[in-house]
C-alpha cells in the first residue's frame, strides 16, 4: 500500500528532489495532490493515445513513474500489433511499476525498462508521452531529447507533453504560482510543506514558458501543436508530426 505525502511536513535541511524509495512510497498521493486535474490528464492521454495508435508501433511512456499513462493508454489502445515501451531511471519506480502493471490484464504487451531517456533508442512511434518529465531533463539537454523524439515518430505520430509551465513575464508568473500554492494549501499541504517542496524542486525541475515550448516544437518540425488543458502553471499538449 502507499501512503500519504509528509516528506516534508517537518522542518529539515531540504535536498534537491530524487524519486527515491520514499517518494515512490507515497507518490499516487503526492501527484494528486500536487498536480491540479492529474487525473484527467491522464485519463485523456489514454483517450488521445487510442486516437492516434497506428497498428505495428510501438507507444513511449517516458519518466513512466508508476505506470499511470502506461495503463491509460493500454486500456484504450484498438490497433493490431502495438506494444507500449514504459521507461524510468529511478529503480524504486521501475520495480514498483512493474508490480503494478502486474494486477491489471490485457493482451497489449508493455517492456518497463530502467534506463536514461536520454539514452533511449526511439523507433517505430505512433504515441510517446512524457507527462511532467520532460520539466526533469537540464534545460540545455530538452531540444535534443525532442528532436530524438520527432525522428523516431511515424508520419502522423504523437508527442503527448505535459509539463508545469512558467509564467510569460514575473508577474504572471507569480499568479499562476499562487494560484498553485493555494490548490495546494486547500489540498491539505502546510505552509512549511509548501517551501520546503519548492526549495527542493528548484535546482532539478526547471519549467519553460508555453512559448518557449511551442517555438522548440515548431522549430524542430512538429506540423500541429495544441494545448488541451491548462490549469494555473500545468498544462498538457499534442504536437503532431
Ligand atoms: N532522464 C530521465 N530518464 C528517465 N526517467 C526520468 C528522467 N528524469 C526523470 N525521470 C522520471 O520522470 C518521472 C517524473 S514524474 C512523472 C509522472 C508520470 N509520468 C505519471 O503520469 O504518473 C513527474 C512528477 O513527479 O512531477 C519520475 O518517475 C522520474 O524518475
Ligand atoms: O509539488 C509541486 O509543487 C509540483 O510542482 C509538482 C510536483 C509533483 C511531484 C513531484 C515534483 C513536483
Amino acid at each position: 500500500m502507499t501512503g500519504k505525502d509528509s516528506i516534508y511536513a517537518t522542518e529539515q535541511e531540504v535536498r534537491d528532489f530524487t524519486f527515491d524509495a520514499n517518494v515512490v512510497e507515497v507518490f499516487p498521493d503526492m501527484i494528486q495532490r500536487s498536480v491540479p486535474g492529474y487525473a484527467t490528464i491522464v485519463s485523456t492521454m489514454g483517450k488521445l493515445a487510442g486516437q492516434y495508435a497506428q497498428s505495428n508501433s510501438n507507444l513511449y511512456d517516458l519518466g513512466c513513474s508508476l505506470g499511470a499513462v502506461t495503463l491509460s493508454m493500454r486500456r484504450n489502445i484498438d490497433k493490431e500489433n502495438c506494444r507500449i515501451i514504459a521507461v524510468d531511471n529511478s529503480l524504486p519506480m521501475v520495480e514498483r511499476c512493474q508490480m503494478h502493471l502486474k494486477g491489471f490484464k490485457s493482451d497489449v504487451p508493455v517492456d518497463v525498462q530502467l534506463g536514461d531517456i536520454n539514452e533511449l533508442a526511439i523507433d517505430n512511434a505512433s504515441v510517446v508521452a512524457m507527462n511532467f518529465t520532460l520539466q526533469f531533463i537540464p534545460q540545455d539537454q530538452r531540444a535534443i531529447v525532442l528532436e530524438k523524439i520527432y525522428q523516431g515518430l511515424k508520419p502522423g505520430g504523437v508527442l503527448l507533453l505535459s509539463e508545469k509551465i512558467k509564467g510569460e513575464n514575473d508577474i504572471k508568473d507569480n499568479l499562476l504560482i499562487d494560484l498553485h500554492h493555494d490548490f495546494k494549501r486547500h489540498n491539505g499541504y502546510s505552509e512549511l510543506e509548501i517551501s520546503q517542496k519548492r526549495t527542493a524542486i528548484e535546482n532539478v525541475m526547471r519549467t519553460d514558458s508555453l512559448s518557449a515550448h511551442r517555438n522548440r516544437l515548431e522549430q524542430i518540425g512538429f506540423a500541429h501543436t495544441q494545448v488541451w488543458y491548462q490549469c494555473f502553471n500545468f498544462c498538457s499538449m499534442i504536437a503532431i508530426k
